[in-house]
């Protein structure tokens, strides 16, 4: 056993990560490590692998058959890219928040209890605490919890996306994914989300990719910029905004192009 001080506190470390589709390499030898309860923002200009990067993490792109994976992704010591690695328990451990929220056509109830009963849980008592809790956590129980027969597309926007945190979180994750969460929101949900990811990063690690810089600002601790596949700098956020090394990342936060 390592000790306290000897464990590494990174949760996610990845070596020298490429990701091609058929021909051609849309990431080129990522390095980064991720610290726990961080709020990680991914930045950049469309197209320059922001989406592959996080989907490399839980391992979305095996999906898609023309890609081609070289390098590590260490969690808990082991890399998810290992043949012993079991992808659907990846997928608990590491959950994923998309763009346009995504509700199952269901009850609210069941779509946060979704991810638990496909994991075996019968008990009906279990299943309401966990969908309280998860609803809890995702500050939207106040709001649903007279409805929680109702169905989940009935519920506005934002509240439908705070219900796809809900379901991500049911399963108890150690690390949250999220695409673009808030680019379908209008600015009253998008602040409660960003809210809420301040709140959530005391109990998780969350990996965000964002357009919007002001966002990236506002709720990251380190934000990596990506450039054509290539990650050009990565840093604690207030110094990548205020004082970045490179100068293809000055001249992508300070407008000049993107
Ligand atoms: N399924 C796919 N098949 C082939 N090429 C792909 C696929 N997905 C992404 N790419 C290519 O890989 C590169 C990186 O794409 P990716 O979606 O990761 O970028 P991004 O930074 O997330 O872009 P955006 O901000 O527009 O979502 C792009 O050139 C893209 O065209």
């Amino acid at each position: 056993m390592m000790s306290q001080a000897t464990m590494s506190r990174y949760v996610i470390q990845v070596e020298n990560l490429d990701v091609f589709y058929g021909e051609k390499q849309a990431l080129d030898k990522i390095q980064m490590s991720i610290e726990e309860n961080t709020v990680v923002a991914l930045i950049g200009p469309s197209g320059c692998g922001k989406s592959t990067f996080l989907r490399a993490l839980n391992r979305m792109n095996d999906m898609i058959p023309s890609v081609r994976i070289n390098g590590a992704i260490t969690m808990h010591d082991e890399n998810i890219y290992d043949k012993s690695i079991d992808v659907e328990m990846l997928r608990k451990e590491v959950g994923m928040v998309f763009q346009a929220p995504n509700p199952f056509p269901k009850s609210i109830y069941d779509n946060v209890a979704y991810g638990p009963r496909v994991h075996g849980e019968k008990n009906r008592k279990v299943l309401d605490e966990i969908v309280e809790r998860s609803l809890r956590q995702a500050a939207l129980w106040d709001e649903v919890k007279d409805r929680l027969k109702d169905r989940a597309t009935g519920l506005s926007g934002g509240q439908q996306q705070r219900l796809c945190i809900a379901r991500t979180l049911a399963v108890e994750p150690e690390i949250i994914l999220m695409d673009e969460p808030t680019s379908a929101l209008d600015p009253i949900s998008t602040a409660k989300i960003e809210e809420l990811i301040q709140e959530l990063k005391r109990k998780f690690t969350i990996i965000i990719v964002t357009h919007n810089m002001q966002q990236a600002a506002r709720i990251s601790d380190r934000t990596a910029f990506f450039l054509s596949g290539e990650l050009v700098e990565e840093d604690q956020t207030d110094h990548l905004f205020s004082n970045p090394h490179d100068q293809r990342t000055e001249d992508y936060i300070t407008g000049r192009f993107g």
